[in-house]
């Protein structure tokens, strides 16, 4: 199973609005898709370790380890991919962080209000978990796909976080 991180940065816009960082990611694996930077983690890193060094890579912004706050532990499946291998999403939120994002050859970052998500561009299991995250639930889910695109089936466990 490889291991990744992400996370979600959280401000109030200048409107009063919620606002949260989310971009394109321009290369790789979810090429063309909205989500949060992150990536997998490097040999030796813990989850929060592997955050701060991918929004430096991905954005140039400023992350503490410690003002990350766990908010989701995602499981995916792509039995109809072979060469996909299973992935674990060790899922943050942080609302202290510096700087503002640069866009990066990986990818291009920027302020959206919450209610205008595009969901129907981000990886389709997002609007299982993201809704209850920015809700304040803490969320443990697997979710198998099929193919490459749909989500086939998900179970979500009761949250031993609350
Ligand atoms: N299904 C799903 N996967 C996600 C979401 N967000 C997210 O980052 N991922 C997965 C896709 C990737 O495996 C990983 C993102 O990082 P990546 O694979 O590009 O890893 P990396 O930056 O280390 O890239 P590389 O150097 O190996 O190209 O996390 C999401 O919302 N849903």
């Amino acid at each position: 199973m490889l291991i990744a991180t992400s996370a979600l940065l959280r401000r109030t816009g200048s409107d009063g609005r919620p606002e949260v960082l989310v971009g394109l990611k321009k290369t790789g694996f979810g090429a063309g898709l909205v989500n949060c930077p992150g990536g997998k983690l490097e040999p030796g890193e813990s989850p929060e370790e592997a955050v701060v060094r991918e929004f430096m890579e991905e954005t140039g912004m400023t992350l503490a380890a410690g003002d990350l706050t766990p908010a989701a532990e995602l499981v995916f499946r792509f039995p109809d991919v072979p060469e996909w291998e299973d992935l674990r999403l060790h899922y943050f939120t942080a609302t202290r962080f510096a700087g503002e994002p640069q866009e990066s050859e990986e990818f291009a970052a920027g302020w959206l209000a919450e209610a205008e998500l595009p969901y129907e561009r981000m990886w389709d299991d997002s609007r299982l978990w993201l809704p209850p995250v920015l809700a304040g639930e803490h969320v443990v889910m697997d979710v198998t796909y099929a193919g490459r695109s749909k989500v086939a089936s998900y179970t979500r466990q009761p949250s031993p976080a609350g």
